[in-house]
């Protein structure tokens, strides 16, 4: 049996890099950078107020009260700003530019103004001293200039999408998104909504795929059940291949009599046992499209939960590596609330529930069976249980990976 890690390395080596397009920060998000961003202009791009005030001189105003004389208004935007000298003040609003010859700004909560619209008075008096510096955003300070700002390897949130904004990028460098295809396969599946005849089921994992991998950051191009022909299956697989990037395939892969990825015999396609609980069988390989193309094929398990914890332990580095982009888990560590027991030799990943307390409980009464899917909605997490554990007790810690 292959390792996890062992395996991960094999699946991530499936596929290259995407290519690379230039797009408008609206249709950037959830992208990913494909080059630093050096900051095209500093963050603030000039030395402004934090607060609405006076821009006065520190030193004019260490003894208070002083009365100064004002010598304009500075509102944000303003294009000029008038210079202040020796006992004197300009009044400034919050971002503006503090004028020449100031080196503070005092609240207007600190004179003898009203805060809120008001004539421009002639004279403010100053009622607390302030230090040189205060209440003053200086240019810069930020970001510098030619700093990278963003680097590679970044996934556009919008709080990245803002930063590339601030410091002067419409538009930035993204790998195109990966194209995926998801093929469920098996006889016993029907659309879902359609009345079950005997022995039919719901179709879910391709609902579940095609969910998750969106969530990877792929463009879903296909997303259907197929049932178990060698016939269906190899018509369905070729449509899969010509629009895809990656086809990811569920079901199909294991022991039994009608094993439609398997019985396909796709040169270039491995069946393994990787040492985990669930998502044992799997195969993975590089697939000729029919225009030639080479296009990975990642063949989890057809149990729900397996599909699950395969696609968050596979397939999400497979297309992070493709985007460029690292794949690292969020991990935080939780104490058991409930025992359970887990199979020797082999890695075991259980959607549990996460608790304000610390603790976690399987989210599912079964545990991690593979079949239980009812519970998938309820996981904060998968519990990751070291191959030589075969015991969880109450209280016991263990590490879990965030998959909300
Ligand atoms: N003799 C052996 N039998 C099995 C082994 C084994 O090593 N020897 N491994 C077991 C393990 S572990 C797993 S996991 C499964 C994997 O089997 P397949 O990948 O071939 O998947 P299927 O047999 O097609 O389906 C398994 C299970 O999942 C249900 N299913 C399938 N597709 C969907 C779908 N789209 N939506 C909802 N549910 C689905 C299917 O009805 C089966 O119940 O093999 C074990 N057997
Ligand atoms: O490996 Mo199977 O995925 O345990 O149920």
């Amino acid at each position: 049996m292959l390792s996890v890690e062992g395996y991960e390395a094999v699946v991530v080596s499936l596929a290259g890099l995407l290519p690379v397009d230039e797009v408008p920060l609206a249709q950037a998000r959830r992208l990913v950078l494909a080059a630093d961003l050096p900051a095209l202009t500093s963050v603030p791009p000039f030395t402004n107020s934090a607060m609405d005030g006076y821009a006065v001189r520190a030193a004019d105003v260490a003894a208070p009260p002083v009365a100064l004389r004002v010598v304009g208004d500075i509102p944000a935007g303003a294009s000029s700003a008038p210079g202040v000298g020796v006992g004197e003040a300009a009044r400034i609003m919050t971002g503006a530019p503090v004028p020449p010859g100031a080196d503070a700004v005092v609240p207007v909560e600190a004179t003898d103004q009203l805060p809120g619209a008001a004539p421009l008075p002639a004279e403010v008096t100053i009622l607390e001293a302030v230090a040189i510096g205060r209440h003053v955003r200086r240019a810069g300070e930020s970001v510098r200039v030619g700093r990278v700002a963003l680097a590679a390897g970044q996934t556009m949130t919008p709080g990245a999408l803002a930063v590339a904004a601030s410091v002067g990028y419409a538009t930035v460098p993204v790998r195109r998104r990966p194209r995926v295809a998801v093929l469920a396969t098996g006889s016993e599946l029907v659309s879902p909504g359609q009345r079950l005849g005997f022995g039919q089921i719901p179709d879910s994992n391709s609902v579940l795929l095609a969910g998750l991998a969106a969530e990877f950051g792929a463009h879903v191009v296909l997303a259907r059940a197929v049932g178990d022909a060698p016939e269906q299956f190899s018509a369905a697989l070729s449509e899969a291949l010509a629009g895809a990037d990656v086809v990811v395939t569920a079901g199909g892969v294991s022991a039994g009599a009608f094993e439609p990825v398997r019985q396909a015999g796709l040169a270039g396609v491995d069946f393994v046992r990787v040492a985990m609980q669930p998502g044992k069988p799997q195969a993975c390989g590089v697939v000729e499209a029919p225009d030639g193309g080479r296009v990975a094929l990642l063949g989890l398990p057809g149990n729900p939960v397996s599909v699950f914890v395969s696609a968050w332990v596979f397939l999400r580095p497979l297309l992070a590596a493709m985007q460029g982009r690292r794949s690292d888990w969020r991990r935080v560590e939780a104490r058991a609330a409930r025992p359970w027991s887990s199979p020797a030799g082999r890695r075991q990943y259980v959607p549990v529930t996460l608790a304000e307390d610390g603790t976690c409980i399987p989210s599912h009464a079964l545990g991690s069976g593979s079949h239980i899917i009812s519970a998938l909605h309820s996981a904060d997490a998968l519990a990751v249980v070291g191959e030589g554990v075969e015991r969880v007790e109450v209280g016991d810690r263990v590490s879990v990976h965030l998959v909300g």
